[in-house]
């Protein structure tokens, strides 16, 4: 397991302030990004939903149409900001998630799009997990009422660094995916992502720090910010937790952006010490990374 980090790499989590305005939205994400770039870091990434207010009345309104790839601008002004902001960066860019209609059959998808420092497209993760709960006196959401699932697990190389897997907030509450990820040989696991004041409080914090203390690698989860008017009231606290799960950085509700280094002696030193990597006991159970698995290098 040596090596999944080849070298140290600064990563910004940017906790946007998003509205009802994309074009504006657009042009806010491109001005933080070169702000966390101008620090000197090297991943940033940007929160689910991070042109548009969150709400599955939302998602028909501002969806982008993305296939064939590359869209027109037209067809998708994110992705053309995502890509410049990219390239004019020179920085890898988790491109947080956004509404996604797929023109031949009318399906719309929660869809982060990954980006190279020349503007490349690296990876497409379409959220596997919808966001179905109902707690009474708390929160009911369906997403399921206008989204379609992904059906694959995303791992991206960033090739100076290695591989990140990039999954959307629900899919932090599903240990196998971040599993299998890990397994596969990822660094970290990104998850852009909109918890709420009901289960923000109760997991997010929680399921960062499991979710890199099962699989030993840097976990980092980062949120839309706060908008006390908006009907959907983001959590906010992205943060980055490190293998033991110890939390490096975490944010307030507000605009803000949360910087970690992050390193792969870390990584080694963890495994090293509790060497649960090598204690597993695949005769007992299986190994869910092995056999039927749908992922995407
Ligand atoms: O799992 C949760 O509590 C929140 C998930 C969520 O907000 C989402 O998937 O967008």
């Amino acid at each position: 397991m040596a090596g999944l980090l080849k070298k140290p790499v600064k990563i910004a989590l940017v906790q946007l302030a998003s509205g009802a305005d994309k074009p504006h939205n657009l042009l806010h994400a491109r001005q933080k990004v070169l702000e966390a770039a101008s620090t000197g870091a090297q991943i940033v990434v940007l929160p689910e939903c991070f042109n548009s207010p969150y709400g599955t009345t939302f998602f028909p309104t501002y969806a982008e149409v993305l296939l064939p790839s590359p869209p027109t601008e037209a067809q998708s002004p994110s992705y053309h900001a995502l890509s410049s902001i990219a390239k004019e960066a020179n920085i890898y860019l988790i491109g947080g998630s956004i509404p996604e209609r797929e023109e031949s059959t009318g399906k719309l998808y929660n869809t982060s799009l990954t980006f190279s420092r020349d503007g490349s497209l690296l990876a497409t993760h379409r959220k596997v997990h919808l966001f179905d709960i109902d707690i009474p006196g708390g929160i009911t959401f369906k997403e399921s009422e206008v989204l379609s699932p992904g059906n694959k697990i995303t791992i991206v190389d960033f090739p100076e660094y290695g591989k990140v897997a990039v999954a959307i907030c629900y899919d932090i509450r599903f240990p196998e995916l971040a599993m299998v990820a890990a397994r596969k040989g990822a660094f970290a696991l990104v998850y852009p992502g909109a918890f709420n004041t009901t289960t923000g409080p109760l997991h997010w914090r929680l399921l960062g720090q499991g979710r890199a203390v099962d699989n030993q690698v840097y976990v980092a989860l980062c949120s839309p910010a706060r908008d006390e008017e908006a009907g959907y009231k983001a959590w906010g606290h992205s943060l980055v937790a490190d293998p033991l799960g110890k939390v490096l950085g975490e944010a307030e509700e507000g605009e803000e952006i949360i910087y970690a280094e992050l390193s792969g002696e870390e990584i080694e030193k963890t495994r090293k010490g509790i060497p649960v990597y090598t204690q597993r006991r695949f005769e007992v159970y299986p190994d869910v990374s092995e056999g039927k698995v749908k992922y995407e290098e």
